[in-house]
């Protein structure tokens, strides 16, 4: 098998770039609405004088993210941070 035998034609690129784009955009619409659910939930507890953190509810999402390998556990924190907002940082 050589490179060709699997290589997209160029209107193929065009149509997977697309769906790229489309994936971006529900992705970022989907960590924004996460990210606000997050600091919901957190600013909530806290309000009620709980913790920012809860450590086992942090480790089920780490966890779902190991499929993706060591990438996943940094894609996990990075939502886990962005939940947390500037100040949890
Ligand atoms: C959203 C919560 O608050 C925090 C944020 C979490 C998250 O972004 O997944 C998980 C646990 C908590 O540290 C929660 O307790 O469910």
């Amino acid at each position: 098998m050589n490179s060709t035998d699997t290589a997209p034609a160029n209107e193929d690129i065009d149509a997977l770039r697309e769906e790229i784009d489309f994936l971006d955009a529900e992705l970022l619409r989907l960590v924004k609405r996460r990210v606000e659910i997050s600091r919901t939930i957190g600013a909530a507890r806290m309000a009620a004088g709980g913790t920012r953190i809860v450590h086992n509810r942090e480790i089920d999402v780490l966890n779902r993210y190991k499929d993706l390998g060591p990438e996943g556990r940094d894609l996990a924190m990075i939502l886990l941070k962005l939940g947390r907002g500037p100040l949890g940082r």
